[in-house]
């Protein structure tokens, strides 16, 4: 299968932009969800597993179709409490009809990211929305309860390699997990919306213990309140991921640079982009002065 992404003739740099400010001006207002954790979490999420269903064997899946839009996909057990992130973004579809759902849901990431301090991630308009017979099974999505082994093996699928796969785990620092989503619960008290390197330095020095939680699931607890899931512990349990999560530590900028490399590559998996394509690099609302 190949998934051509369209030559979008009609639309400039402004009106993306224009997009863009939407969904970053109602990040901005609707600040209350989640105990004011706000939307930017759930909408890079929304933005990694929409994106995350593509498998490089094939080209079945990933960002291309939009078909999240559809209840067979928004359905799937790894995908609970994403509703709230497509709900969010409903009236920007209403608003920006021109818009595909691909193209919807990958943009709601980008500005998540940039919107919480993030690095600027380059983004390209043209997904086409595929009709629903198109939508991928569910079970594409990765478990939290293995090891390095597992997520090594899983990533390679979508073809990311140790280091992309340790700086896009960065986006943990984001958020929290929900004991109703996902049968994991944490980190109490205040989580992120900040985008930083901590989920790095709070790896490498909190002093972690695997414990049972209320769901029966193993977790990662530190006397902070902190929480990792099983594979966020294995990228210090294995040493080619341990130099990576070591680097990113110690180097924030370099973690900027390589999460925004990583998450372009995972937002357009399976996509072949014209070379008229242009490559957007966003304004936040900050640097615009709005
Ligand atoms: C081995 C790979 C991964 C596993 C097993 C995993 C698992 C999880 C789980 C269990 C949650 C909690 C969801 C909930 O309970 O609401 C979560 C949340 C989250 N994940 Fe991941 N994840 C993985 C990779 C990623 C990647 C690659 C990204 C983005 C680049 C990402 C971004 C997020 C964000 C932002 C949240 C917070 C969502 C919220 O606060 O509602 N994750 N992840
Ligand atoms: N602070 N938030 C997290 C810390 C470690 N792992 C996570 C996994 C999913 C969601 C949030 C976190």
């Amino acid at each position: 299968i190949v998934h051509m992404a369209q030559e979008i003739k009609d639309k400039s740099e402004k009106d993306y932009q224009e997009v863009y400010n939407a969904i970053a001006v109602k990040l901005r207002e609707e600040d209350e969800f989640d105990g004011y954790i706000g939307y930017g979490p759930v909408l890079t999420r929304l933005a990694w597993h929409s994106s995350g269903t593509w498998d490089k064997n094939n080209n079945t899946g990933g960002s291309f179709g939009g078909t999240y839009q559809f209840q067979k996909e928004s359905n799937d057990p790894s995908n609970k409490g994403l509703h709230n992130g497509a709900e969010f973004l409903a009236p920007i579809h209403k608003q920006f009809p021109w818009l595909s759902h691909g193209d919807l849901y990958t943009l709601g990431g980008v500005v998540a990211i940039q919107e919480l301090q993030g690095p600027v991630i380059p983004w390209r308009p043209g997904r086409v929305d595929l009709p629903e017979d198109m939508t991928p099974d569910n079970g594409r999505l990765p478990d939290a309860v293995y090891g390095a082994d597992y997520v090594r093996n899983f990533f390679k699928r979508l073809d990311l390699n140790d280091q992309e796969v340790v700086a896009l785990m960065g986006a943990h620092c984001l958020g929290r997990t929900h004991l109703q989503n996902t049968g994991f619960d944490g980190p109490w008290g205040a989580a992120s919306n900040t985008f930083t390197n901590e989920f790095f330095l709070n790896l490498l020095n909190e002093n972690w213990k695997l414990e049972k939680n209320e769901a029966k699931n193993m977790q990662w607890n530190s006397p902070k309140g902190y929480m990792m899931l099983p594979t966020d512990h294995a990228l210090i349990e294995d040493d080619k991921y341990m130099a990576y999560v070591k680097l990113y530590a110690t180097n924030n900028d370099k973690f900027f640079e390589d999460f925004a490399k990583a998450f372009k590559k995972l937002l357009e998996g399976g996509i072949t982009f014209p070379q008229s394509t242009p490559t957007y690099r966003f304004e936040t609302l900050d640097s615009q002065g709005l």
